[in-house]
């Protein structure tokens, strides 16, 4: 579940033994959580505490836009997901960071966390341009700074002016002292969530290699295999397959049911991780996904409606009145920001 809610916590309560659903807390027994608040789920410090018991949250979810996680809207629950899927409609950015100090000298990065270099700092600035008429509501990066420093960067040019928030919620410390004690503050937010699970594939033994001597070592068809394939792995390192294995489910289980529940979400992340995520929402098949590259800094806008992934390609420029005329949303979003701004 993701934590990307600007929240007060209200109070903790653990869950005791396997004899059905039973929350309690203090000398107080809660069998619902009511609407309008979240259970979260922690684990006491190394995973499992004694005897099985889970820790749990109970959140009041903001009133602002950016309060997130509305239980009624889980997707678990599936005549409200059908029902969802109907009605909501969101958009979905996705952009490969602008280029690194790495991708600049050609070596293999995977997770290694390398910066962007100034003409990757330019790109993002400039995605952030093309991108600076569409609502963004949340923001998800991975753990890299590559794709954090992207997705800032990128929201600079945004005219919307709201101020995106890395949340902390690492541990109960870091969750409370990032606190916001304001809910107008809240409002003119976005939270953003870096998830380990969007980083880049990991590449194994050959990350901080030339990708140029290693085609020259191993063989240009080696290194092909090993760079583009979906299920061979590089030594060591993962595979396509296994990269989608994390990055297509936190999507699914943490990214689809804020669009589901309308979110407009920004996803900043990597060529590989993107290319799984990619493959999951054009349904490309295996062999389909191999020829599948992404530029650094191009922004790649979907719609997602009636719980389907309409792919719209790159906005061109902020002046381009094609994009915005998607639909009608993002329409009216744009000449809001028009009659804001003038
Ligand atoms: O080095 C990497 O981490 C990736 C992305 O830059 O390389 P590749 O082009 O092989 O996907």
């Amino acid at each position: 579940m993701a934590n990307a809610m600007l929240h007060q916590t209200v109070g903790t309560l653990q869950l005791h033994g396997s004899s059905g659903i039973h929350f309690q807390g203090g000398n107080n027994s809660v069998r619902l959580v009511p609407k309008g608040f979240k259970v979260e789920v922690g684990f006491c410090k190394r995973g499992i505490c004694s005897s099985g018991e889970k820790k749990f949250s109970i959140i009041q979810a903001s009133a602002s836009q950016t309060s997130v996680f509305d239980p009624v809207l889980s997707p678990s629950n599936n005549g409200t997901h059908e029902s969802l899927k109907k009605s909501n409609e969101a958009a979905l950015i996705l952009i490969r960071h602008g280029e690194s100090l790495w991708n600049e000298k050609n070596l293999f990065t995977g997770c290694v966390d390398v910066p962007l270099t100034k003409k990757g700092v330019e790109e993002a600035i400039e995605a952030g341009k093309r991108i600076s008429n569409i609502p963004v509501d949340m923001i998800f990066t991975s753990a890299l700074i590559r794709a954090q420093m992207t997705a800032m960067l990128a929201m600079t040019q945004h005219r919307r002016k709201k101020v995106p928030i890395i949340m902390h919620n690492e541990n109960e410390q870091a969750r409370v002292w990032s606190q916001i004690h304001s809910e107008d503050t809240i409002k003119q937010s976005i939270p953003v969530i870096a998830a380990w699970q969007l980083n880049e594939r990991m590449y194994g033994e050959l990350q901080g290699l030339n990708k140029q001597e290693t085609a020259d070592r191993f063989g240009k068809e080696k290194v092909h295999e090993w760079r583009r394939s979906y299920d061979i792995p590089p030594p060591n390192g993962e595979s396509l397959e296994m990269c989608a294995e994390r990055a297509v489910a936190y999507f699914k289980d943490e990214i689809e049911p804020q669009l589901l529940s309308g979110k407009n979400v920004m996803i900043a992340a990597h060529g590989n991780s993107l290319r799984s995520i990619i493959m999951y929402l054009d349904k490309l098949t295996s062999q389909e996904v191999i020829s599948l590259e992404l530029s650094t800094g191009i922004p790649m806008l979907y719609i997602f409606k009636e719980g389907k992934f309409i792919r719209r390609g790159s906005p061109i420029a902020p002046t381009e009145a094609g994009v915005y005329a998607y639909t009608r949303k993002l329409a009216q979003y744009r000449q809001k920001l028009d009659e804001m701004l003038h």
